[in-house]
C-alpha cells in the first residue's frame, strides 16, 4: 500500500530524526536521492548542464546540495537564487563544489527546488521568471512541484510541471491526488529512514488486491461466491445493461442476475444470466434513463452500486452499504456545484459527498477517488486515457457490485474494482478501446494476479 500523510504529521515524524542527524545529513541524503534521478533522467551526468531554481527555505537547500553531487560527477551546474538568497550551509557547499550563479546557455535539465512542504500555493514573479527562461526543458521537482497545494492536491495558481518529483521518506497527499498529481510527473520516494505514522489517504499495490479478492474455495458453490443483480440499461440504453453485466461477471459472485427492459440482449450476450431472485448485491443506474427512480426503490436494502442516472433520484442518505460511482459531472448535480469546481478540488468534493451521502463514494477520473464518511481516501493509479470511453464506467459499476455481493466493504469492493478497471485498461494497450474489451482484459489480469 502507498500511504500519503499531511505536511504536519510528516514535519512531526521527522523532527527527531533532523535532531539526530548531524549537520545538514538528512538534507545530503535528500540531495542525493534528487542527484540520482537527475543522472537517470539524463543518462549520465558528465558534460551535462543542470540548473537549480533555488528558493530561500530547504527545499533550495536539497536542491544546492544535489548541484554539489551533480558537479562532483563533472556536471555543469548553475542556480538562479529566486529571492537572491538561499540555505547559507548548502549554499556554501554549492559554491566550494564550483556551481555557478544564474543562467548561461540552454541546460539539459532544470530542479525545481523553489518550496516544497513549507510552499504556499503558487509562485511568486522571480520563480515564475525563472521557469520561463528555460521553458520546455525537462523539470525535476525536489519534494514537490512547486505552486502546488501539498495538502489538498490543489492547483488554485501557477505552479510547476514537472517530468519527475523526487520525494522523501513519505508521499503527501499532492503526489497522489489531482489535479497537483498530473503536475508531478513519475514520482519516487528515497527513503530516510523515519517512521511515519499511519496516513489517510492511499492507494492500492498489485498485492493488496491480491490479498483483498475474494479467490473462491474448493468447497465453494455459486450461492455461497454470492449472486450480484444488475439493474442497468433501458429501451433507449440497452448496451448499458450488456457492459454492467459484462462487468458483474468478470467479478467474483458466483451467479450474475438481471432485471430491466434490456434482458433479451443480455441474455444473448451472456447465456448463464439469470432473472430476478435472492441477491447479495445489487447495482443500479447504469444507462437506465427514466426507469431509474423505480429501479432504485425495487433494489431495496441489500449492498448497492448507485451509479449515473440513479444517482440524482438518492435522498438525502444513501441506503445502508451503498457505493456511489459518480463522474465529476454526475457529483456536479449531487453537491449543487460546477463541474469545474469537482475537478479543481477532487479530493475535498468526494469527501464531502461521502459524509453527506454517509456512503462510499467513488468520482472517477484520471486519479478516480473513493472516500469513506469517516474521511479516509484510496486513490487508483493504474489506468490509461484510453479508458475514457463510453460504456467503461457501466462495466466498472457492474465489477464493484460483483466484488460486493462477496461480502468485501464497500470501500475495498470500489478501490479493488477501480484498480482492476485501470489496470485492464493498461493491458489493453496503448490504443483506442472499447468498453466491451474491459471484461476479457480483467480476466486476464485477475489470473495474471493469482499466477
Ligand atoms: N523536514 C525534513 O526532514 C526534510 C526536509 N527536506 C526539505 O525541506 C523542505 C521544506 O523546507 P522548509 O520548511 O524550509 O520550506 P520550503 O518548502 O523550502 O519553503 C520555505 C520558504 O519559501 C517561502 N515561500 C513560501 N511559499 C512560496 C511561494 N509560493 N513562492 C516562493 N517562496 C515561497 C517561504 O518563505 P518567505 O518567503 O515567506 O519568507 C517559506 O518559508 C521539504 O520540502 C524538503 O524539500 C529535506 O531536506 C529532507 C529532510
Ligand atoms: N483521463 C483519464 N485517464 C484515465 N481514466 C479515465 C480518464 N477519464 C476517465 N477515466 C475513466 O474512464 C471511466 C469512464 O467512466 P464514465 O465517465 O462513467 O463513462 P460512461 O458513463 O460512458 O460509462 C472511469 O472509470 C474513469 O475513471
Ligand atoms: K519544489
Amino acid at each position: 500500500m502507498k500511504i500519503a500523510r499531511r505536511v504536519e504529521a510528516i514535519r512531526a515524524a521527522e523532527v527527531g530524526a533532523i535532531a539526530a542527524a548531524p549537520g545538514d545529513a538528512l538534507m545530503r541524503r535528500a540531495a542525493a536521492g534528487v542527484a540520482r534521478a537527475c543522472i537517470e533522467q539524463l543518462g549520465g551526468a558528465y558534460g551535462r548542464r543542470v540548473h537549480l531554481v533555488v528558493g530561500v527555505g530547504d527545499n533550495g537547500g536539497d536542491a544546492l546540495y544535489a548541484g554539489v553531487a551533480l558537479a562532483r560527477r563533472g556536471a555543469l551546474v548553475t542556480a538562479t537564487l529566486v529571492a537572491g538568497r538561499a540555505h547559507p550551509g548548502a549554499l556554501a557547499a554549492y559554491v566550494a563544489a564550483g556551481g555557478r550563479l544564474g543562467l548561461t546557455g540552454r541546460p539539459d535539465l532544470v530542479v525545481d527546488g523553489v518550496v516544497g512542504i513549507g510552499g504556499r500555493p503558487g509562485l511568486r514573479p522571480e520563480a515564475a521568471a525563472a521557469f520561463e527562461q528555460v521553458a520546455g526543458v525537462p523539470i525535476v521537482a525536489v519534494d514537490v512541484p512547486s505552486g502546488v497545494d501539498v495538502d489538498s492536491g490543489e492547483t488554485p495558481e501557477i505552479h510547476v510541471d514537472a517530468d519527475v518529483t523526487v520525494t522523501f521518506g513519505s508521499l503527501r497527499h499532492a503526489h497522489l491526488v489531482d489535479p497537483a498529481a498530473a503536475a508531478c510527473g513519475a514520482v519516487a520516494v528515497v527513503e530516510l529512514g523515519v517512521d511515519f505514522p499511519a496516513g489517510d489517504v492511499e492507494a492500492l499495490e498489485a498485492e493488496d488486491v491480491r490479498l483483498l479478492l475474494p479467490a473462491p474455495e474448493s468447497d465453494d458453490h455459486k450461492y455461497t461466491r454470492g449472486v450480484v443483480g444488475v439493474r442497468a440499461g433501458s429501451v433507449r440504453y440497452p448496451g448499458a445493461a450488456v457492459l454492467a453485466v459484462a462487468g458483474a461477471s468478470v467479478g467474483f459472485a458466483g451467479m450474475v442476475r438481471y432485471v430491466g427492459a434490456a434482458g433479451e440482449q443480455v441474455v444473448a450476450a451472456h447465456p448463464e444470466v439469470v432473472g430476478a431472485g435472492k441477491v447479495q448485491a445489487w447495482v443500479v443506474g447504469s444507462g437506465t434513463d427514466a426507469d431509474a427512480e423505480s429501479h432504485l426503490h425495487a433494489a431495496g436494502g441489500t449492498p448497492i452500486v448507485i451509479d449515473a442516472d440513479a444517482l440524482v433520484h438518492l435522498p438525502g442518505a444513501a441506503p445502508a452499504d451503498a457505493v456511489l460511482t459518480p463522474h465529476a459531472g454526475e457529483l456536479a448535480t449531487m453537491l449543487g456545484v460546477s463541474r469545474d469546481e469537482i475537478e479543481a478540488r477532487p479530493l475535498h468534493h468526494v469527501r464531502q459527498a461521502a459524509e453527506a451521502y454517509d456512503a462510499v463514494v467513488l468520482l472517477k477520473g484520471r486519479r478516480t477517488l473513493i472516500a469513506r464518511p469517516d474521511g479516509r481516501v484510496r486513490v487508483n493509479t493504474t489506468g490509461t486515457p484510453w479508458l475514457a470511453t463510453a460504456g467503461s464506467g457501466d462495466v466498472l459499476a457492474g465489477l464493484i457490485g460483483s466484488l460486493l455481493a462477496t461480502g468485501m466493504s464497500g470501500f475495498d469492493a470500489a478501490s479493488v474494482g477501480a484498480w482492476l478497471h485501470g489496470r485492464a485498461a493498461q493491458a489493453c494497450g496503448d490504443g483506442p478501446l472499447v468498453a466491451g474489451m474491459l471484461p476479457d482484459a480483467i480476466r486476464a489480469v485477475v489470473e495474471d494476479l493469482f499466477a
